[in-house]
């Protein structure tokens, strides 16, 4: 018997199982029967009816927008599996037109993002602890939960159709237990749960339940805009902190960029004829609104890309960069290189100068995806080399290379806004181990680069620990690098002002480094830090 079998067992014979009672007696509460059925509350109640809505008008079969985003929350809980991938599949699968694929997706990414604040809400609505309730049950709660507190779908809308499709998927048992739960949900607006469970005067642990983020992500967030001071920072950290959060919950813009390779620049201009916005930040990119991005040409052929526009100026600022390297600056290295987004660019900056690029990864199916994105660069730029970058140097070409960039494994806290389960995957834990890797890698690129070469520190995480103090520490291991300017190096391939520089009195290392924002410039909060090795 599986677990769903289980609950609807469980609750035909006790009215409830696993999923419990919700909590209080208000007037709405539904009442069921000894067979755990809803049984209906008016004077013409045929015991069926869970909402107020005719028995003509109630839904009866889940609908396939809604199973979609369930079957992909299910799969990310019980499967570890990533949201990001698995919803195109199903999108796929369940044949669903444009608009309910963008229902699906806005219902299952908002669910898996929600999730801290949705079981924060729905703990006040059951009377047990929701580990108690059965895992199926509990997400079909958080997606009804989300639709009533963020998409705004009318409530008798949201719980019959998440009743629809608890009885579709789990079976009749828990529905009613469902029902009730929603109802309780649905009887307060999200500023008055909001005011309950998270209120404005309690710190940064209300803030990590309003923003639904966990509270360690929170305080390392917090820690990271001290840590990387701007000018062009708030003055006020609270509301600074808070828009770093709310940014986090916001769905992404599709960054584009048209590689600098025949093709390129037509297919850019064939997405902007489409209806996507020039970048306004980086060369060669657009933003695609809203739409189907898939079905333009240029990404089928690999002249075009999606790609964050903060990771576009990194890969730019290491191309752009002065090295000192002679020969060896026709040499470069991509360290940590997949799924191969910069890869593709640096192949394409280096083809434009006869220069090539070894792309490096260690995961054999993260290598695979490395060489489909350099499938639209011209093959004599670049190779693919599968393997642990801390043994670079068995591979490494006499001379070294002039430009490495080390895109380092980290904990991606700054990209949740792209992957919506991330921040309840990861732990603090997680941190330590990723430090010790980034170091090693460090110390073995460091090992490769070319006298006069030009060495690139990249995370797509503002963490400190992985960022200020990571380089802090490369710095005092390797006192004969020379550390350049990340900031004017970034500031020189944008085509706007980035609002990088650091107050006067910042540490000299930390001055160098470049952290950018998803809050202050619409990216991913990726960081920059910029070495140059010593002409023998
Ligand atoms: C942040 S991602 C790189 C993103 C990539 N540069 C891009 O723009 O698409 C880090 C990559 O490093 C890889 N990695 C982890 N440990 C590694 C190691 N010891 N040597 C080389 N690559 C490693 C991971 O598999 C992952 O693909």
């Amino acid at each position: 018997m599986s677990a769903q079998d289980g609950t609807a067992g469980r609750d035909r014979r006790r009215g409830g199982g696993r999923s419990g009672g919700a909590r209080g007696g208000g007037p709405h509460e539904d009442r069921r029967d000894a067979a755990g059925r809803q049984r209906h509350r008016g004077r013409s109640g045929a015991g069926r009816h869970r909402t107020a809505q005719a028995p003509s008008q109630r839904t009866r079969q889940a609908d396939p927008a809604r199973l979609t985003a369930y079957r992909v929350v299910r799969a990310v809980h019980a499967e570890d599996a990533y949201a990001n991938l698995v919803l195109p599949r199903r999108i796929r699968e369940a044949r669903l037109d444009r608009r309910d694929a963008g229902f699906a997706t806005e219902l299952a990414y908002g669910t898996l993002r929600g999730l801290g604040l949705y079981d924060a809400v729905l703990a006040r609505c059951v009377d047990r602890p929701l580990d108690a309730i059965d895992a199926p049950v509990l997400d079909a709660l958080r997606l009804g939960a989300h639709q009533l507190l963020h998409m705004r779908v009318p409530a008798h809308a949201a719980l019959d159709a998440t009743v629809a499709l608890v009885r579709a998927e789990i079976g009749a048992g828990p529905s009613g237990f469902v029902n009730a739960v929603l109802r309780r949900v649905s009887e307060r607006p999200l500023e008055d749960w909001l005011a309950d469970v998270a209120p404005e005067d309690g710190g940064d642990a209300a803030r990590a339940v309003r923003h639904s983020h966990p509270a360690w992500i929170v305080r390392a967030l917090r820690q990271a805009l001290a840590g990387h001071p701007s000018t062009a920072g708030a003055e006020d950290r609270d509301a600074e902190l808070e828009a770093l959060l709310a940014a986090d919950n916001a769905a992404p813009v599709v960054n584009l960029v048209g590689l600098p390779v025949p093709g390129g620049a037509e297919a850019l201009q064939a997405a902007i004829d489409d209806g996507a916005e020039p970048g306004p930040l980086a060369p060669g990119s657009a933003l695609h609104h809203g739409g189907d991005a898939g079905r333009l040409a240029g990404l089928r052929e690999g002249v075009l890309r999606v790609q964050d526009v903060g990771s576009q100026l990194t890969a730019r600022a290491l191309a752009a960069v002065e090295t000192r390297a002679g020969d060896a600056d026709g040499r470069w290295l991509d360290l940590c290189a997949g799924p191969g987004g910069k890869a593709a660019l640096l192949a394409a900056l280096a083809a434009e100068r006869g220069a090539t690029v070894l792309a490096n990864e260690v995961a054999p199916h993260r290598a695979e995806l490395v060489r489909s994105a350099l499938a639209g660069v011209p093959e004599t730029a670049w190779q693919v080399r599968t393997g642990d970058g801390r043994t670079i140097a068995d591979d490494a070409p006499a001379g070294g290379f002039g430009r490495i960039l080390v895109d380092a494994p980290c904990t991606g806290l700054g990209a949740l806004r792209r992957r919506p389960e991330s921040r309840w995957r990861r732990t603090p834990a997680d941190l330590a181990e990723l430090t010790g890797l980034q170091a090693e890698l460090l110390d073995a690129a460091v090992g490769v680069l070319a006298p006069g070469g030009v060495l690139a520190y990249v995370t797509c995480s503002p963490h400190v620990a992985e960022t200020i103090v990571q380089v802090q520490d490369l710095a005092r291991r390797h006192p004969e690098l020379e550390q350049l300017d990340a900031a004017a190096a970034l500031q020189d391939v944008a085509l706007a002002d980035l609002g990088l520089t650091a107050p006067e009195g910042t540490d000299p290392v930390t001055a160098y480094t470049a952290q950018l924002w998803p809050h202050r410039h619409g990216t991913d909060a990726m960081f920059l830090a910029l070495f140059r090795a010593p002409i023998d």
